[in-house]
C-alpha cells in the first residue's frame, strides 16, 4: 500500500474522495505575475526604478534582464509547479525593437510573449503600468489636475485593454486586465471629492468601448495606502467597489491592501453578492504590502477555504502578487505557486457538506472538532499524488533543481 493509497482511505472514512479533490484541483489555473522575475522593472529601456511605491528589496544573483530570459526562468518555474496555468503580464515588459512610448502600445509589441504562451499552452493577463514613468512621478496618472497627464493615462489604458482583447483571442482565453493607479497624496488633501470624480471620468473614458469578455475582461484594484501617498489613496475599497457594481467590472482585491487585521477571506462572499467575478492578487503582507513570498499561512488557508465553500472557484480569477529579490526569483514563484495550489487542496479535501451541516445545526461543536481533527490527516501525501501524476519534483528532488537552476543563472548572467 502506498502512502497515497493509505491518505485516501484515510480521507475516505470522513467522506471526502482524495482523487477528486485532485481532479478539481488540477482544473485551477494559477495566473503567475511576471514581475517577480526581474523585480519590478520591464524591459522599456527608458525608466529604472518602479516608483509608485513599488519596492522590490535585495539583490539576489541571477535577475532576469531579457525578455528571453525571464521566458527561461518562467519556462523552468512552470515546470516545477503541477498542472497548466496563466502568465500575467504588466505592459512594462513589452518585447520589440521599437521604443514606443505608453500611449503607442499595440499588439505588436508584444507578439513574442503570445507565440511563447502559445507554445506553452499558457493563457495570458494583463495590465496597463501606470507608474514607473515620468508622467506618474507625481503619483498622480487618471486622476491628476492636469488634463494633458489624464489623457496620456487613458490612451495607455485603452490601448492596453485592445492588447489584452488580442492575447485573449490569439491564445482563445479571455485575458484578465487589471487596472491598478498608485493615485494619492502623502499628505492631507483638500478636495478628495475633485480627485476621485476625475479618476472616475477618465476610467469612464477608459473603459468605454465594450470589448468581447470571451476575449478579455476589466478588473479594477483598490489600495488602503502606499509610500508616498500615506494620507489618501484615491481608488480605495469603497471607490472601486462601487465602482466595478455600477459599471460591471471584476474586482480585484490583493491580500495586501487592507488593513493588516481585515480579513480578504471573508470579503470574498461579501462582494460576490455584488460582482460577477473576482479577480485576487494572493501575497503575504507583513506589516504593510509588503509582498512577501505567499506562504502556507492562515490567510491563504483562509481564502482557499472561502473559494470552495462559496462555491466561487469559477468566477475567481487567482492571481499572485508578490516579489522578492532577497532569494532565487524563480524558486519564489515555485514556492509561492504552490503553496497556493496546497491551500485550495486543503480547503478541497475538507468535509464541506459535514461541517455545513453541523453548523446548519448550531453544532459548532462538530465544526470544531471536524477541523481541528483534520489538521492531522495526510494533506502531504495527497499533495505529493498531485505533483507525481503531474510528474514534477517535491522535496529534496525541489530543491537540487531550483538550487542548482539558481546557479547556473547566477554565474552566467553575473559574468
Ligand atoms: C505590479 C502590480 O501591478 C502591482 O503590484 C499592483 O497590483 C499592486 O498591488 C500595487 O500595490
Ligand atoms: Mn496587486
Amino acid at each position: 500500500m502506498t502512502q497515497y493509497d493509505s491518505a485516501r482511505d484515510q480521507f475516505a472514512q470522513w467522506g471526502v474522495d482524495t482523487d477528486a479533490a485532485l481532479a478539481q484541483l488540477a482544473k485551477i489555473a494559477i495566473s503567475v505575475h511576471c514581475w517577480q522575475g526581474d523585480d519590478v522593472r520591464g524591459f522599456e529601456r527608458r525608466t529604472g526604478s518602479s516608483g509608485g511605491g513599488i519596492q522590490a528589496t535585495g539583490d539576489h544573483p541571477g535577475r532576469a534582464r531579457t525578455p528571453d530570459e525571464l521566458r527561461a526562468d518562467l519556462e523552468f518555474a512552470f515546470g516545477q509547479i503541477p498542472g497548466q496555468h496563466r502568465l500575467n503580464l504588466h505592459a512594462c515588459y513589452l518585447d520589440t525593437d521599437q521604443t514606443p512610448e505608453r500611449d503607442e502600445l499595440d499588439l505588436s509589441h508584444f507578439t513574442p510573449w503570445v507565440d511563447w504562451a502559445r507554445d506553452q499552452g499558457l493563457g495570458l493577463d494583463f495590465n496597463p503600468t501606470f507608474f514607473a514613468h515620468a508622467k506618474a512621478d507625481d503619483n498622480l496618472t487618471l486622476s491628476h489636475p492636469d488634463a494633458g497627464i489624464r489623457d496620456f493615462w487613458v490612451e495607455h489604458g485603452r490601448r492596453c485593454r485592445d492588447i489584452a482583447a488580442g492575447m485573449g483571442a490569439a491564445l482563445g482565453s479571455s485575458a484578465a486586465n487589471n487596472i491598478w493607479v498608485p493615485d494619492g497624496y502623502k499628505d492631507t488633501p483638500i478636495d478628495r471629492m475633485a480627485a476621485r470624480r476625475r479618476l472616475e471620468q477618465s476610467l469612464d473614458r477608459m473603459l468605454a468601448d465594450p470589448l468581447d469578455p470571451a476575449h478579455m475582461r476589466d478588473a479594477v484594484e483598490s489600495k488602503l495606502f502606499g509610500i508616498g501617498v500615506e494620507a489618501c489613496t484615491i481608488g480605495s475599497h469603497e471607490f472601486y467597489m462601487g465602482y466595478a457594481i455600477r459599471k460591471g467590472l471584476m474586482l480585484c482585491l490583493d491580500m495586501g491592501h487592507f488593513h493588516p487585521t481585515e480579513s480578504v477571506a471573508d470579503k470574498l462572499s461579501a462582494v460576490a453578492l455584488s460582482v460577477d467575478e473576482l479577480l485576487l492578487h494572493v501575497s503575504r503582507p507583513m506589516r504593510w504590502d509588503s509582498d512577501h513570498v505567499v506562504t502556507l499561512n492562515d490567510d491563504v488557508l483562509a481564502v482557499a477555504q472561502e473559494l470552495v465553500s462559496a462555491g466561487l472557484l469559477g468566477r475567481t480569477r487567482i492571481g499572485l502578487d508578490f516579489f522578492d529579490a532577497t532569494i532565487s526569483r524563480t524558486a519564489a514563484w515555485v514556492i509561492g505557486t504552490r503553496n497556493m495550489q496546497k491551500a485550495l487542496l486543503r480547503a478541497l479535501l475538507l468535509p464541506m457538506d459535514q461541517l455545513r451541516s453541523a453548523e446548519n445545526g448550531l453544532d459548532f461543536t462538530t465544526r470544531l472538532i471536524v477541523t481541528e481533527e483534520f489538521h492531522d490527516l495526510p494533506f502531504g501525501a495527497v499533495w505529493q499524488e498531485f505533483c507525481a501524476r503531474h510528474d514534477v519534483p517535491n522535496g529534496q528532488a525541489l530543491l537540487g533543481g531550483l538550487d542548482s537552476y539558481q546557479r547556473g543563472v547566477a554565474t552566467s548572467r553575473n559574468a
